[in-house]
């Protein structure tokens, strides 16, 4: 299982908590770090509308990106840093500008995220990479997501497709974590989940449900500021989730064989039973199913998987409340 925690535009700008997300992310034990590249002129214009009207702080959306922009410098500060702790610095890119940005620092493969899915001028600029893929879904159908594939294919690029929602935050009704294979079944291709519930309970469900990359977004704290908060999930929340798929990932490759119980033979005998009475009974009593008690230990007696045996036999000698019944009885 790949986890990766999605920063977004939850450093707001600022190159300091950016960083301190990489630090508390990698702490929690995350695969990879990821962010989104914006180069405002490269891939909006005045004319862009806002997603969510969050703030006052900026006059239009255009504004917003700008301020969310890092220099090629800071770009490689935060490399360098997933690199020191141990996580790989994954980025998504919202233009083709960002792409030459991204091949500047040397990225291993890229993010396409789910508004970005039908921009084949930013696929093609991707492919040309030559690097893998991982496609997100969140808007699409099967029919756009064919063709995407088909593009991607036809360029011999490594795909790994994502079933995600672009609703913030997504409610249960529409998780489509049905989605996750059926995507496995029609593209045969390395299915995962990226996660707006800002639930734990979703990324889990998705692991057991075969998902083999998790993409969540990270947040210091639900209540800041930004689009994508209300969708975050917290660190603590990231660091218990983190345990919880490692271990539901280990329980899915270690498939147990019901068919063979023999590992629990010592056990299963200690907790076996044998027959025994329920009151005084005397000789020439004939047993009946309201007369028996099972109990500790086995081989005491009659095991209580025969009681059917003993019904309707007659007592050929007195037994005692929670005396073991044995052959010598009858
Ligand atoms: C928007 C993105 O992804 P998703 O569609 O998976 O949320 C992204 O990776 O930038």
């Amino acid at each position: 299982m790949e986890i990766i925690a999605e920063i977004g535009q939850a450093h707001e700008g600022s190159l300091g908590t950016a960083l301190s997300y990489i630090d508390a992310l990698s702490d929690a034990g995350v695969d990879a770090v990821k962010f989104q590249v914006h180069i405002a002129e490269a891939e909006s214009s005045i004319y862009e509308p806002f997603r969510i009207k969050f703030t006052h702080q900026d006059e239009t959306r255009i504004d917003y990106w700008k301020r969310m922009e890092f220099t090629l410098e800071q770009w490689k500060i935060l490399k360098l840093r997933c690199e020191e702790k141990g996580v790989e610095f994954l980025a998504s890119p919202f233009s083709n500008a960002a792409v030459d940005l991204l091949e500047k620092l040397g990225v291993k493969r890229y993010k396409v995220g789910s508004g970005e899915v039908n921009n084949l001028l930013l696929l093609e600029k991707i492919a040309q990479t030559g690097k893998p893929v991982i496609l997100s879904s969140g808007l699409s159908s099967f029919k756009e997501l064919d063709s995407t594939v088909d593009f991607l294919k036809e360029r011999n690029i490594n795909i790994s497709i994502l079933q995600c929602t672009t609703s913030y935050p997504t409610q249960p009704e529409n998780y489509g974590l049905n989605v996750i294979k059926e995507l496995k079944n029609r593209y045969n291709l390395k299915t995962g989940y990226s996660d707006h519930s800002a639930k734990t309970e979703t990324c889990i469900a998705a692991t057991a449900l075969g998902a083999e990359i998790l993409e969540f977004h990270a947040v210091f704290s639900r209540k800041s500021f930004g689009p994508d908060a209300s969708s975050s999930l917290e660190i603590e929340e990231i660091k218990e989730l983190v345990k919880a798929v490692r271990n539901i990932s280990e329980a899915l490759e270690n498939p147990v064989d019901k068919s063979d119980n023999s590992r629990f033979a010592d056990l299963k005998g200690i907790f076996e039973k044998s027959l025994a009475v329920n009151k005084d009974l005397p000789k020439g009593h004939i047993l009946k199913f309201e007369d028996l008690e099972a109990k500790k230990p086995k081989n005491k007696g009659v095991s209580a998987e025969d009681f059917q045996n003993l019904i309707g036999k007659r007592l050929k000698s007195d037994i005692k409340k929670w005396d073991f019944i044995t052959k010598d009885n009858f």
